[in-house]
């Protein structure tokens, strides 16, 4: 909480900017675990750059504020969505709110734990990864005891970078599920297809240049 109140009052304050550097390190390298254990390499990610730090990587950090809420069974904190990122990393203070939905049991809670962060996969690792690594439907919820703030790092390759599904992943076997895009690209498709962006998109791999 202390932190919190810190940066709220010193928004370009040094520690936001010690907080970035972090993060920006955090996602490469968890970047590297996820594309390594799928076998891909810095040979097949070019904008990783020289020394594999994707310095050219994108990022915004967003402060969540979810006050206390007399009604929260009739109110939504932040609705259903999936981060239009390759993965954000999410801070969360010890208020529970946040939730990940899945298929086989519905809206699970994921609570928070002192020290820790949570990784959400966002739709361009998704596109990259040809859907092995599917991005997370995620909610938050807002409650009627304590206010709740998340910090969320939004991490994402540069705006003008053409995405597809890596070549390595790609087989006679499995065919490429997503058209090559840019991030700016599929942030336009999100901004009128919202939920439905992934499935959108599918439908037009043979026509990239159509999406918008
Ligand atoms: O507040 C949370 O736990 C979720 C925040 C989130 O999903 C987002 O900022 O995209
Ligand atoms: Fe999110």
């Amino acid at each position: 909480m202390t932190f919190w109140i810190l940066i709220t009052h010193q928004l370009n304050s040094e520690i936001i900017q010690e907080y970035e550097q972090h993060m920006q390190m955090l996602a490469a390298k968890l970047m590297w675990l996820a594309l390594g254990s799928l076998g891909v390499d810095q040979r097949d990610t070019i904008w990783a750059g020289s020394s594999a730090g994707f310095q050219e990587a994108q990022a915004a950090i967003q402060l969540n504020h979810y006050p206390i809420c007399p009604e929260p069974d009739r109110a939504m904190g932040l609705a259903a969505h999936t981060d239009s990122t390759l993965m954000t990393i999410l801070y969360q203070n010890n208020t529970a709110g946040l939730q990940v939905f899945r298929d086989d049991v519905g809206w699970v809670t994921v609570p928070p734990v002192p020290g820790s962060l949570v990784v959400n996969v966002g739709d361009l690792l998704h596109i990259l990864t040809n859907g092995i690594f599917p991005s997370v439907l995620h909610r938050a919820r807002v409650n009627h005891v304590r206010p709740r703030f998340s910090m969320a790092y939004l991490w994402g390759p540069p705006s003008d970078l053409v995405i597809s599904p890596l070549p390595k992943l790609v087989n006679p076997l499995h065919s490429p599920l997503y058209p090559s895009l840019t991030w700016k690209q599929y942030l336009a498709t999100k901004a009128t297809h919202f939920n439905q962006s992934l499935s959108f998109i599918r439908n037009y791999l043979s026509s990239p240049d159509q999406i918008s």
